[in-house]
């Protein structure tokens, strides 16, 4: 079997790096320790998972649980069919920082490729810049159960795992790090239990030159008036908001930087375009995460989001010694350092 496919089914075998095992419930004294206190702790493994996902050290995660009582959100509605609510500084931004950094580091990272076709003419796409998505549309849900410490994909009607036809696409459990993400940003925002995110889609723009164009994130999947909310970390970058043709009401800049989040609510994605526009100069050198929460309702959501967030190409992985996002094999080692000599 090909390294490749092999080590994705292989069961973890990484070990911890230090054998010892400090008070994790000190604060670490130093960045290195912070470091090290990371690879201690059990990563998240999935079979869908390229490599596994470690979960958030305390110095992370203890800050996040009290990030709603601390900067009430900005709300945004002096423009016809806007509905918005900024949250300046939602996560402090040493602990924004971190995050940035751990996620960073952690995740599993896509360039995707697709193309679209208009009558006769196909034109190839080439995402600018990194994606990933993890979760599934509300039709199904992942459980664990304490035989199967393992979350199942079920269906929510019949409570057994989907049929292999309901979808193409493998849905990924969102690890962790990213679920005590969605409940600390649930919290804060306030969002209705009965219908809680299901899916977390994370952009990595590495430099000025990746971006994302004007869109709206209307699909009839998310439902009518979908609410998302959208957290940035790390480089500060422009998010500018304009009206769909018909009302001049003006662009809209917000200068987003680690720590802000901006939930998008009512009206808005029917009426209104986004996007985060090239630049040159400023911090978008020094790279930016956004994670997007969303509610997908049908597994057509599901369907679009692995395709154009996760595709069909090679995964990349944040190498600290390049300071580049580098393709990876799918246990996560970089590509050619295979023992068997095969590249
Ligand atoms: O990066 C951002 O702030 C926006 C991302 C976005 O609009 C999207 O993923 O749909
Ligand atoms: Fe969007």
């Amino acid at each position: 079997m090909p390294k490749r496919i092999q080590s994705f089914f292989q069961p973890i075998s990484k070990k911890p790096k230090l054998q010892s095992s400090p008070d994790l419930s000190q604060p670490p004294q130093n960045h290195e320790e912070a470091e090290n206190e990371v690879d201690l702790l059990p990563p998240t493994h999935h079979p869908t998972y390229p490599f596994p996902i470690a979960d958030l050290p305390p110095q992370i995660s203890n800050p996040l649980s009290n990030i709603s009582s601390l900067n009430p959100p900005k709300p945004i509605t002096n423009h016809p069919h806007l509905d918005l609510l900024y949250f300046e500084h939602l996560i402090p931004p040493k602990t924004a920082k971190s995050l940035f950094t751990f996620l960073r580091k952690e995740l599993p990272f896509y360039r995707v490729q697709y193309t679209t076709r208009r009558g006769p003419t196909e034109t190839k796409i080439n995402t600018p810049r990194f994606t990933t998505v993890f979760g599934v549309d509300a039709t199904s849900h992942f459980t664990r159960s304490p035989d199967s410490p393992t979350p199942t994909l079920l269906d929510s009607k019949t409570l057994k795992p989907p049929p292999f036809q309901k979808y193409k696409c493998k849905p990924r459990p969102l690890p962790t790090c990213l679920e005590t993400l969605r409940l600390a940003v649930q919290t804060a925002t306030n969002h209705p239990k009965e219908t809680p995110y299901n899916f977390c889609l994370v952009n990595y723009y590495a430099s000025g030159s990746d971006s994302i164009s004007y869109h709206s994130d209307d699909e009839r999947f998310l439902g009518a008036n979908p609410t998302i909310a959208s957290l940035s970390l790390g480089a500060k970058r422009d998010f500018l908001l304009k009206h769909k043709p018909g009302i001049e009401a003006g662009a809209l800049k917000f200068p987003l930087a680690s720590g802000d989040m901006v939930v998008m609510r009512g009206e808005t994605q029917s009426n209104w375009l986004h996007s985060i526009p090239k630049r040159k100069g400023g911090e978008a050198g020094l790279g930016r995460i956004n994670i997007t929460f969303r509610r997908a309702v049908v597994p057509g959501g599901t369907e679009n989001y692995y395709r154009y967030n996760v595709g069909d190409g090679g995964v990349y992985r944040w190498c600290e010694e390049e300071g580049r996002m580098v393709e990876v094999d799918s246990d996560g080692d970089g590509k050619g350092s295979d023992q068997d000599g095969s590249v």
